[in-house]
Protein backbone atom coordinates (compact mmCIF):
# COMPACT_ATOMS: atom_id res chain seq x y z
CA UNK A 1 0.00 0.00 0.00
CA UNK A 2 1.71 3.32 -0.91
CA UNK A 3 -0.05 6.04 0.47
CA UNK A 4 1.04 10.08 -1.13
CA UNK A 5 1.97 12.37 1.85
CA UNK A 6 2.59 16.20 1.59
CA UNK A 7 5.14 18.10 3.26
CA UNK A 8 3.40 20.37 5.51
CA UNK A 9 5.44 20.90 8.15
CA UNK A 10 4.67 22.57 11.41
CA UNK A 11 8.23 24.62 12.17
CA UNK A 12 8.81 26.94 14.81
CA UNK A 13 8.97 30.67 13.63
CA UNK A 14 12.79 30.56 14.76
CA UNK A 15 13.36 28.19 11.58
CA UNK A 16 13.37 30.22 8.58
CA UNK A 17 11.68 26.97 6.72
CA UNK A 18 11.59 28.60 3.60
CA UNK A 19 15.15 27.87 3.14
CA UNK A 20 14.79 24.65 3.37
CA UNK A 21 15.16 22.67 -0.18
CA UNK A 22 12.07 20.78 0.44
CA UNK A 23 10.15 18.22 -2.13
CA UNK A 24 5.87 19.47 -2.67
CA UNK A 25 5.31 15.82 -1.71
CA UNK A 26 6.51 12.10 -1.30
CA UNK A 27 5.21 8.91 -0.92
CA UNK A 28 5.07 6.51 2.12
CA UNK A 29 5.17 2.43 1.66
CA UNK A 30 3.08 1.17 4.49
CA UNK A 31 2.75 -2.87 5.74
CA UNK A 32 0.03 -4.65 4.65
CA UNK A 33 -1.59 -5.01 7.85
CA UNK A 34 -2.45 -1.45 7.67
CA UNK A 35 -4.90 -2.19 4.73
CA UNK A 36 -7.88 -2.30 7.44
CA UNK A 37 -7.38 0.67 8.68
CA UNK A 38 -10.33 3.47 7.60
CA UNK A 39 -8.17 6.24 7.91
CA UNK A 40 -4.20 6.90 7.61
CA UNK A 41 -2.79 8.93 10.20
CA UNK A 42 0.81 10.27 9.18
CA UNK A 43 3.24 11.85 11.67
CA UNK A 44 6.45 13.44 10.07
CA UNK A 45 8.81 14.80 12.82
CA UNK A 46 11.74 16.79 12.12
CA UNK A 47 14.23 17.18 14.46
CA UNK A 48 16.21 20.62 14.74
CA UNK A 49 19.68 20.51 16.28
CA UNK A 50 21.61 23.83 16.47
CA UNK A 51 25.41 23.48 14.81
CA UNK A 52 27.17 23.23 17.90
CA UNK A 53 30.55 24.13 15.77
CA UNK A 54 29.19 27.51 14.50
CA UNK A 55 29.46 30.22 17.65
CA UNK A 56 26.79 32.08 15.98
CA UNK A 57 24.23 28.97 15.25
CA UNK A 58 23.80 29.82 11.87
CA UNK A 59 22.85 26.40 10.27
CA UNK A 60 20.56 24.19 11.81
CA UNK A 61 19.59 20.55 10.72
CA UNK A 62 16.28 19.02 9.99
CA UNK A 63 15.92 15.11 9.92
CA UNK A 64 11.77 14.05 8.60
CA UNK A 65 11.39 10.29 9.57
CA UNK A 66 7.59 9.09 9.09
CA UNK A 67 5.80 6.90 11.28
CA UNK A 68 2.15 5.31 11.15
CA UNK A 69 0.66 5.05 14.55
CA UNK A 70 2.72 2.44 16.24
CA UNK A 71 4.17 1.40 13.04
CA UNK A 72 7.09 2.69 11.63
CA UNK A 73 6.88 3.17 7.63
CA UNK A 74 9.24 3.86 5.09
CA UNK A 75 11.19 7.04 5.53
CA UNK A 76 9.67 9.85 3.82
CA UNK A 77 13.14 12.11 3.46
CA UNK A 78 15.79 11.03 5.50
CA UNK A 79 19.06 12.63 6.46
CA UNK A 80 20.51 15.92 7.80
CA UNK A 81 19.47 19.05 5.87
CA UNK A 82 21.43 22.32 6.28
CA UNK A 83 20.29 25.54 5.70
CA UNK A 84 21.18 29.40 7.45
CA UNK A 85 19.03 30.18 10.00
CA UNK A 86 18.12 34.40 8.91
CA UNK A 87 18.49 35.21 12.55
CA UNK A 88 16.85 38.97 11.80
CA UNK A 89 14.18 37.06 9.75
CA UNK A 90 13.58 34.90 13.04
CA UNK A 91 13.39 38.19 15.15
CA UNK A 92 10.62 39.89 13.14
CA UNK A 93 8.42 36.82 12.84
CA UNK A 94 8.71 36.83 16.65
CA UNK A 95 8.30 40.33 17.11
CA UNK A 96 4.98 39.98 14.47
CA UNK A 97 3.86 37.62 17.08
CA UNK A 98 4.01 39.82 20.30
CA UNK A 99 2.56 42.57 18.69
CA UNK A 100 -0.78 41.98 19.60
CA UNK A 101 -0.34 41.27 23.12
CA UNK A 102 1.77 44.54 23.66
CA UNK A 103 -1.03 47.70 24.03
CA UNK A 104 1.31 50.08 22.87
CA UNK A 105 3.73 49.16 25.98
CA UNK A 106 7.11 50.39 25.41
CA UNK A 107 10.24 47.39 25.46
CA UNK A 108 13.15 47.53 27.52
CA UNK A 109 15.82 45.90 26.25
CA UNK A 110 18.60 45.67 29.04
CA UNK A 111 21.57 43.87 28.65
CA UNK A 112 25.66 43.82 29.26
CA UNK A 113 27.57 45.90 26.21
CA UNK A 114 27.46 44.25 22.94
CA UNK A 115 24.70 42.34 24.11
CA UNK A 116 22.54 43.44 20.78
CA UNK A 117 20.42 46.38 21.97
CA UNK A 118 21.11 48.38 19.48
CA UNK A 119 20.70 45.69 16.69
CA UNK A 120 17.66 44.06 17.68
CA UNK A 121 16.10 47.38 18.89
CA UNK A 122 16.09 48.89 15.58
CA UNK A 123 14.80 45.60 13.84
CA UNK A 124 11.50 45.37 16.80
CA UNK A 125 10.80 48.82 16.28
CA UNK A 126 10.45 48.20 12.57
CA UNK A 127 7.97 45.70 12.73
CA UNK A 128 6.19 46.98 15.53
CA UNK A 129 5.87 50.40 14.09
CA UNK A 130 7.07 51.62 17.35
CA UNK A 131 9.98 54.30 17.36
CA UNK A 132 12.98 53.34 18.61
CA UNK A 133 15.73 55.16 21.16
CA UNK A 134 19.24 54.30 22.46
CA UNK A 135 19.30 56.03 25.66
CA UNK A 136 22.84 56.74 25.01
CA UNK A 137 22.19 58.76 22.17
CA UNK A 138 19.95 60.86 24.56
CA UNK A 139 22.43 61.35 26.60
CA UNK A 140 24.45 62.25 24.59
CA UNK A 141 22.07 64.80 22.83
CA UNK A 142 21.44 66.16 26.48
CA UNK A 143 24.62 67.02 27.00
CA UNK A 144 25.19 69.05 24.18
CA UNK A 145 26.26 66.07 21.86
CA UNK A 146 29.46 65.41 23.81
CA UNK A 147 30.49 62.00 23.25
CA UNK A 148 29.37 59.32 25.75
CA UNK A 149 33.54 58.35 26.15
CA UNK A 150 34.15 62.56 26.18
CA UNK A 151 31.34 62.99 29.30
CA UNK A 152 33.22 59.81 31.36
CA UNK A 153 36.45 61.65 30.99
CA UNK A 154 35.06 65.01 31.55
CA UNK A 155 32.39 64.49 34.13
CA UNK A 156 32.98 60.99 35.43
CA UNK A 157 30.33 58.21 35.55
CA UNK A 158 28.40 59.49 38.17
CA UNK A 159 26.77 62.31 36.32
CA UNK A 160 26.55 59.87 33.37
CA UNK A 161 24.38 57.80 35.55
CA UNK A 162 22.07 60.69 36.55
CA UNK A 163 21.61 61.36 33.13
CA UNK A 164 20.50 58.20 32.25
CA UNK A 165 17.53 58.25 35.00
CA UNK A 166 16.68 61.58 33.64
CA UNK A 167 16.05 60.14 30.23
CA UNK A 168 14.75 57.27 31.51
CA UNK A 169 12.08 59.02 33.57
CA UNK A 170 11.58 61.23 30.17
CA UNK A 171 10.45 58.03 28.12
CA UNK A 172 8.35 56.25 30.75
CA UNK A 173 5.94 58.99 30.39
CA UNK A 174 5.63 57.99 26.52
CA UNK A 175 3.93 55.00 24.42
CA UNK A 176 4.95 52.84 21.86
CA UNK A 177 8.24 53.21 21.96
CA UNK A 178 11.53 49.82 22.02
CA UNK A 179 14.44 51.80 23.86
CA UNK A 180 17.72 50.33 23.82
CA UNK A 181 19.50 51.00 27.34
CA UNK A 182 22.95 50.97 28.55
CA UNK A 183 24.30 48.14 30.06
CA UNK A 184 24.65 49.54 33.17
CA UNK A 185 21.43 51.01 33.66
CA UNK A 186 19.62 47.99 35.92
CA UNK A 187 22.10 49.14 38.47
CA UNK A 188 20.21 51.56 39.59
CA UNK A 189 17.08 50.70 41.12
CA UNK A 190 15.24 54.03 40.70
CA UNK A 191 15.85 53.15 37.00
CA UNK A 192 13.65 49.79 37.29
CA UNK A 193 10.57 52.11 38.78
CA UNK A 194 10.71 53.92 34.89
CA UNK A 195 11.02 50.56 32.72
CA UNK A 196 8.47 48.72 34.69
CA UNK A 197 6.30 50.74 32.82
CA UNK A 198 6.93 48.89 30.11
CA UNK A 199 8.14 44.70 29.23
CA UNK A 200 11.76 44.88 30.18
CA UNK A 201 13.40 42.05 27.62
CA UNK A 202 16.93 40.66 28.63
CA UNK A 203 19.44 40.03 26.23
CA UNK A 204 21.17 37.13 27.47
CA UNK A 205 24.50 36.44 25.94
CA UNK A 206 27.61 34.45 26.68
CA UNK A 207 30.85 36.65 28.19
CA UNK A 208 33.04 35.31 25.34
CA UNK A 209 30.72 36.15 22.81
CA UNK A 210 30.17 39.44 24.00
CA UNK A 211 33.92 39.95 24.01
CA UNK A 212 34.44 38.94 20.49
CA UNK A 213 31.39 41.06 19.67
CA UNK A 214 33.11 44.41 21.04
CA UNK A 215 36.33 43.45 20.06
CA UNK A 216 35.25 43.72 16.35
CA UNK A 217 33.94 46.69 16.59
CA UNK A 218 36.44 48.26 19.30
CA UNK A 219 35.80 50.03 22.70
CA UNK A 220 35.82 53.33 21.82
CA UNK A 221 32.24 54.21 23.06
CA UNK A 222 32.30 52.15 25.93
CA UNK A 223 34.57 53.82 28.40
CA UNK A 224 33.63 51.35 31.45
CA UNK A 225 35.58 48.97 29.24
CA UNK A 226 38.93 51.34 28.97
CA UNK A 227 40.31 49.87 32.81
CA UNK A 228 39.76 46.56 34.70
CA UNK A 229 38.66 48.50 37.99
CA UNK A 230 35.12 48.98 37.61
CA UNK A 231 34.74 47.47 40.54
CA UNK A 232 31.75 45.00 38.73
CA UNK A 233 32.27 41.47 37.91
CA UNK A 234 30.96 41.41 34.41
CA UNK A 235 32.70 44.23 33.12
CA UNK A 236 35.93 43.00 34.47
CA UNK A 237 35.44 39.53 32.90
CA UNK A 238 34.63 40.99 29.57
CA UNK A 239 37.87 43.55 30.68
CA UNK A 240 39.73 40.28 30.52
CA UNK A 241 38.34 38.58 27.61
CA UNK A 242 39.13 41.47 25.73
CA UNK A 243 42.87 41.19 26.35
CA UNK A 244 43.07 37.34 25.46
CA UNK A 245 41.45 37.48 21.92
N1 LIG B 1 22.85 38.37 17.29
C1 LIG B 1 24.04 38.88 16.97
N2 LIG B 1 24.99 38.07 16.45
C2 LIG B 1 26.21 38.55 16.13
N3 LIG B 1 26.59 39.85 16.30
C3 LIG B 1 25.68 40.68 16.82
C4 LIG B 1 24.37 40.26 17.18
N4 LIG B 1 23.70 41.33 17.69
C5 LIG B 1 24.56 42.37 17.63
N5 LIG B 1 25.74 42.00 17.10
C6 LIG B 1 26.92 42.85 16.88
O1 LIG B 1 27.49 43.14 18.16
C7 LIG B 1 27.91 44.49 18.20
C8 LIG B 1 27.24 45.19 19.36
O2 LIG B 1 25.85 45.22 19.14
P1 LIG B 1 24.95 46.39 19.70
O3 LIG B 1 23.59 46.20 19.11
O4 LIG B 1 25.61 47.71 19.50
O5 LIG B 1 24.94 46.03 21.27
P2 LIG B 1 24.52 46.93 22.52
O6 LIG B 1 23.58 48.00 22.02
O7 LIG B 1 23.84 45.96 23.44
O8 LIG B 1 25.78 47.46 23.09
C9 LIG B 1 27.55 45.11 16.83
O9 LIG B 1 28.71 45.09 16.02
C10 LIG B 1 26.52 44.18 16.27
O10 LIG B 1 26.58 44.13 14.85
O1 LIG C 1 27.45 49.13 30.95
C1 LIG C 1 27.43 50.38 31.03
O2 LIG C 1 27.30 50.94 32.12
C2 LIG C 1 27.55 51.19 29.80
C3 LIG C 1 27.25 50.65 28.58
C4 LIG C 1 27.34 51.42 27.31
O3 LIG C 1 26.17 51.17 26.51
P1 LIG C 1 25.89 49.85 25.64
O4 LIG C 1 25.37 48.81 26.60
O5 LIG C 1 24.83 50.29 24.69
O6 LIG C 1 27.13 49.43 24.97
C5 LIG C 1 27.37 52.90 27.58
O7 LIG C 1 26.10 53.34 28.01
C6 LIG C 1 28.33 53.24 28.65
O8 LIG C 1 29.62 52.83 28.22
C7 LIG C 1 27.97 52.60 29.97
Amino acid sequence: MEAKVLHKLQCPTWIDFEKFPRKSSGSVRFSRRMREEKRLRVLISAQMEPDIASNQRSYDSVKVSCTFNSFSASVLESGNVHAPVDEAQVLKNKSQEIEPYLSGRCIYLVGMMGSGKTTVGKILSGVLGYSFFDCDTLIEQSVDGTSVAEIFKLYGEGFFREKETEVLQKLSLMRQLVVSTGGGAVTRPINWRYMQKGISVWLDVPLEALAQRIAAVGTDSRPLLHQCESGDAYTEVVFLSLQTI
